[in-house]
Formats: structure tokens, C-alpha cells, sequence
């Protein structure tokens, strides 16, 4: 565990300001945080306070760290909207293993919220600085990950297998493809890429993980739980359909919806111990994406007492979007099957606010940048009647926004 607080009482100021594009606001590549949709959210710099922590414990051990973080600031705030006074950004790691999950305090927040922008100051203002402009990354090359294309196709197989002699039901398996610049990546040319092409995804950025995922684990407001679910997935010319006929092949697949059926069902039996009433709808609808087009539920709840976001959070990840089901046999055979540490990719990445509430996507269509490396990640969920060939084009499907974000694919 590594935990770095200030010892003297902090202040933490929020006011109204006046701003265009918040990802527009961040100043330097460095420590970008980011969470925007349809351009509102939250942006980050200038890290006040950090908290690493791994294992099986991670939630509760954020959850504690967080609330005595929060409970001995000076708050004045002149906006009070979800997002405004003190605002810790969030990447969980997937797994229980080593990997650390990590909470950012900034020093500044930049927000929006309809037509209200507000501006969060803690520990006092910073000095201005001259920002550094965006740098688009310079001849990209690519290169296999932990598990390469051939690897993954072998580990669908024998998931199938294992599948079919009744071990498990379904299992979401990943891979990864490393992407190599000449110069540092900067997250910034990622998150305005990605937010432009994919306004209706949520366009991430945490310790270095940058993405734009489409599926929300959950956000707490108040006593108000909601959650957007995906699983099952079609995307143009899979299977030679028309733009138009995707939407109807895809509700009309029997193995999509077996795939979504088992997903929405990890989710409900999660949360409903929390609610006193949960919504889950009869059947997904579609939600199309430039890339791919996937079976939606939108989920939303009453909570039942004052659960917190870390331990509603505890509770649903993995759903078997990324998980699978039993999860306690899907996930060990994951990380046996993959062969690779999944870091936080499909954990929960977002924002706690001061009250407990926030945002938690599944970080997913992702990249974690170190310097001029970016290591991307994308997986499929795989039931017994999976196809292994077809896996892999699906996975290539979900590679194509981050890598087109790296490349600066339609942008001058
Ligand atoms: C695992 C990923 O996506 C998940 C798997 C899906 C599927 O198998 O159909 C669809 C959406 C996500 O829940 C990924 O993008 O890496």
C-alpha cells in the first residue's frame, strides 16, 4: 500500500467559470485525468494525493482511505453539482493478483454539467503555467503483446472446450497488442481523438490508462443507482449484412443474447441485494458505435440504505460482460487462459465525489500509456458455441478506436 496526505487541513474552493472544451483545459501531458461524455464531465491535473493499493481488499481499503481523506478538508463550494467539491479520480485494477488500482486527488478540476462549468481548487490555486500543446504520436508500430493473435485464438479454443464439457458457462478473454511511438504519447491527442469520434462514450484518462468505454459499471447519486450493461456484440461486415440489418441480426442472434442474459443476470443478482427496487429491462435494445454495435440494458435502482460507491462496486465487478459466468470459476480461468496480468483494464475507472457519489465505467477500448509505449486491450465474451476465428475479428473490431486515436486517423 503507498499513501501520500497532506498533514495540514486543506482547503478546497469550487466557483463557477467559464469554459469551451474541457479537454481542451488540460495543461500538459503528465498526469492527464479525465473523465468526459458528450462534453461534460471532468478534467484533472496536479496530483495533490495518491493512493495505491492491491488484493482482494482494494475497494474497502480505497473506500477507508477516501473517506478520511475527505473528512478533514475546509470545503466552501459555490456550485454544488455532482462533480463539484473534492473529486478523487478512480482505475481499479480487474484482478484480486498484484496489480495496483489507483486513486488521484488533483490539485485542479475543470467541470461541466448542462450549461453550469465550475472550477475546484485544492490545497490552494497553482501558479500558472504555460500549457504545452498536444503532440500527436509519431510513427506508430506495433508489435504482439503478452498474448498475441495466435495465442488468443488458441485460448477461445479451449475455453470453447472447457464450455462445451460443462466447466462454465461463458468467459471473457482478452488480449493485448503493444503500440510503440517514437516520442512520448501524449493522452491528450487520445482523449479528444476518441471523444470526438465516440461522443457517446465515456473518454477516460487515469495514471496513464486512456480510453473511451461505452459501458458504465455504475453511478451513485444520491439514493439513485444506474447502470449501463453491454454484451453481445455485431460490427459492419461480420457477416455481410447491410449498415441497416445490424441492429436486427444482432437482437435476433441467439448466442448474443445468451451472452447478454448471462451478463445482465450477474449484474441484477449483485445489486439487488442493495435496492429496495431495481429495474432491469425485458429485453436489450442496440447501441451502435462507429465500430461495433452491442446489446444494451440500461439498469437503474433505489438504493435501500447509504451503500457506497466503492462497495456497490465491490460487489458487481466483475459482471459477466468481462468477467463471466460462475464468475468464481470465469475468473481463475481467465488469468489462466490469458497468461497475462490484465493491469485495470475492465476494472472500474471514474470519480468519487466528497458525498460518496460518482461514476465508475468498465475500463475498456483502452490503452495504457507509458511513455512512448501504449499497451491496448480488448476482449469478447466466449460461450460454447463460440467461433475462435471470429473471436479474434471481434477483438480487432473493438481495437480499431484507440488504435485510429493513436494514429490520428481522420484528423489533419
Ligand atoms: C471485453 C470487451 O467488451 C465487452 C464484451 C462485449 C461482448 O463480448 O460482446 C461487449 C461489450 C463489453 O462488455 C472489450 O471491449 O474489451
Amino acid at each position: 500500500m503507498a499513501t501520500t496526505i497532506p498533514a495540514v487541513q486543506l482547503s478546497v474552493r469550487t466557483r463557477p467559470v467559464r469554459v469551451n472544451h474541457l479537454l481542451d483545459q488540460l495543461p500538459a501531458p503528465d498526469g492527464a485525468l479525465a473523465w468526459v461524455r458528450e462534453g461534460d464531465g471532468l478534467v484533472g491535473w496536479g496530483e495533490l494525493a495518491r493512493f495505491e493499493i492491491s488484493g482482494p481488499d482494494r475497494f474497502a481499503e480505497a473506500e477507508r482511505w477516501w473517506r478520511e481523506f475527505v473528512a478533514d478538508l475546509d470545503v466552501r463550494d459555490d456550485v454544488g453539482l455532482p462533480g463539484t467539491g473534492p473529486v478523487a479520480f478512480v482505475s481499479m485494477s480487474f484482478a484480486d493478483g498484484p496489480s495496483p488500482s489507483v486513486l488521484v486527488v488533483p490539485r485542479v478540476v475543470v467541470g461541466r454539467r448542462g450549461g453550469t462549468c465550475w472550477i475546484t481548487e485544492l490545497g490552494g490555486a497553482l501558479e500558472p503555467t504555460t500549457p504545452l500543446p498536444v503532440r500527436r504520436p509519431v510513427d506508430v508500430r506495433y508489435t504482439d503483446g503478452e498474448l498475441s493473435v495466435s495465442g488468443y485464438r488458441a485460448a477461445v479454443r479451449t475455453a470453447v472446450r472447457r464450455m462445451r464439457a460443462g466447466e462454465l458457462a461463458k468467459i471473457v478473454l482478452a488480449h493485448d497488442l503493444v503500440a510503440t511511438a517514437a516520442e512520448p504519447i501524449d493522452p491528450r491527442f487520445l482523449l479528444s481523438g476518441l471523444a470526438a469520434k465516440y461522443p457517446s462514450c465515456w473518454a477516460y484518462a487515469v495514471d496513464g490508462l486512456v480510453g473511451a468505454t461505452p459501458e458504465l459499471l455504475l453511478r451513485k447519486t444520491g439514493a439513485t443507482v444506474t447502470s449501463r450493461l453491454l454484451a453481445g456484440t455485431i460490427w459492419p461486415g461480420s457477416a455481410g449484412e447491410a449498415d441497416h440489418e445490424l441492429a436486427a441480426t444482432l437482437l435476433g442472434s441467439a448466442k448474443d443474447q445468451r451472452e447478454h442474459a448471462y451478463a445482465i443476470g450477474s449484474l441484477a443478482d449483485a445489486l439487488r441485494p442493495f435496492c429496495s427496487t431495481l429495474s432491469v429491462p425485458a429485453q436489450p435494445g442496440v447501441l451502435r458505435l462507429p465500430n461495433v454495435s452491442h446489446l444494451v440494458s440500461d439498469v437503474s435502482g433505489r438504493l435501500a440504505d447509504d451503500f457506497s460507491l466503492f462497495q456497490l462496486a465491490e460487489a458487481v465487478h466483475p459482471t459477466a460482460a468481462v468477467g463471466g459466468t460462475p464468475t468464481n470459476v470465469a475468473v481463475p480461468l481467465i488469468s489462466e487462459l490469458e497468461g497475462m496480468d490484465r493491469g485495470r483494464y475492465a476494472g472500474p475507472v471514474g470519480w468519487i465525489g466528497g458525498d460518496g457519489d460518482g461514476e465508475f465505467g468498465v475500463a475498456l477500448r483502452c490503452a495504457q500509456v507509458t511513455g512512448p509505449v501504449a499497451r491496448l486491450f480488448a476482449g469478447c465474451g466466449v460461450v460454447a458455441d463460440s467461433d475462435p476465428d471470429r473471436e479474434v475479428r471481434e477483438a480487432e473490431a473493438k481495437l480499431v478506436p484507440i488504435r485510429q486515436a493513436l494514429e490520428g486517423a481522420d484528423r489533419a
